[in-house]
C-alpha cells in the first residue's frame, strides 16, 4: 500500500538496514523478515498494524516495488530488531522482490480469506520461495482479513490443511483488528533468537508448537 518506488526502498523508515549505534546497541540481534502474497491480501496493513498499531482503511494503493520498516521486540530477555520488508504483490514487481529473498531469514506468506485466488496462488508462492530463498528460511502461512466473516470463502481448515502439507505453521489474522499480528512477529523473533544460539542450552524452539500453545493460552476470542 506504500507508494515507495523500488529505487528508493533503502530509505525505509530512516533507521537504515542492520545499523547499530557505536557504543550501546539497542538490540541484541537482527533479523530480516519479508511479507509475501498476492496484491491486496493486506501485507502493508499487516506491517503498519504491527509497527504503529493502526489500520489503514480507505482507498487501496498497491505497493510499488518494496519498502521496509524496523521494529525491536523483546523475546525471552533478548532484543530482536526485525527489519520487515513489505513487497509488492503485483506480478510486474516480482523480479524486484526476488532479489531480496536471499537475505531473508523469515517469510510471512499471506492470503486473503475472502479471496480464493489469493489462496490458490499460495502454492505458486511456495514454489517461488523454494527457488529464491534460503533453504532454512522460516515460513509462516497467514490467512488474513479474518474479521470479514461474512465474505469468507476459504475455511480455516483449508488453510490448516495446506500448511500441514507444506510443513509450515499457520494462523488466521486480521490487520484490521490486530488479531494475531504481534504473535506472528513474536514467534518469528523467538525462532530467530533460538537459531542465533542466544540460549544454546535451551531445547530447540519450535515455532509451530509455540503458536499452538499461545492459541490455547488465549482465554478470549482474540485467536481463531
Ligand atoms: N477488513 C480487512 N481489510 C483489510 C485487512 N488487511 C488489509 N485490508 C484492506 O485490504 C486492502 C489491501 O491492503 P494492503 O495492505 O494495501 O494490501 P497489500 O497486500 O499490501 O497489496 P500490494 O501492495 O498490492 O501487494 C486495503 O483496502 C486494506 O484496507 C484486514 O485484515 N481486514
Amino acid at each position: 500500500m506504500t507508494g515507495t518506488p523500488a529505487a528508493t526502498a533503502a530509505a525505509g523508515d530512516g533507521e537504515g538496514p542492520l545499523r547499530s549505534p557505536p557504543c550501546s546497541p539497542s538490540y541484541d540481534l537482527t533479523g530480516k523478515v519479508m511479507l509475501l502474497g498476492d496484491s491486496g491480501v493486506g501485507k502493508t496493513c499487516f506491517l503498519i498494524q504491527f509497527k504503529d498499531g493502526a489500520f489503514l482503511s480507505g482507498t487501496f494503493i498497491a505497493t510499488v516495488g518494496i519498502d521496509f520498516r524496523n521494529k525491536v521486540v523483546t523475546v525471552d530477555g533478548a532484543r530482536v530488531k526485525l527489519q520487515i520488508w513489505d513487497t509488492a504483490g503485483q506480478e510486474r514487481f516480482r523480479s524486484v522482490t526476488h532479489a531480496y529473498y536471499r537475505d531473508a531469514q523469515a517469510l510471512l506468506l499471506l492470503y486473503d480469506i475472502t479471496n480464493k485466488s489469493s489462496f490458490d496462488n499460495i502454492r505458486a508462492w511456495l514454489t517461488e520461495i523454494h527457488e529464491y530463498a534460503q533453504r532454512d528460511v522460516v515460513i509462516v502461512l497467514l490467512g488474513n482479513k479474518a474479521d470479514v466473516s461474512s465474505e469468507r470463502v476459504i475455511r480455516r481448515e483449508d488453510g490448516e490443511t495446506l500448511a500441514r502439507e507444506y510443513g509450515v505453521p499457520f494462523m488466521e489474522t486480521s490487520a484490521k483488528t490486530g488479531m494475531n499480528v504481534e504473535l506472528a512477529f513474536l514467534a518469528i523473533a523467538r525462532e530467530l533468537k533460538h537459531r542465533a544460539g542466544q540460549h544454546a542450552k535451551e531445547p530447540s524452539f519450535q515455532i509451530r508448537d509455540y503458536l499452538e500453545s499461545q492459541k490455547k493460552r488465549a482465554s478470549c476470542c482474540s485467536f481463531v
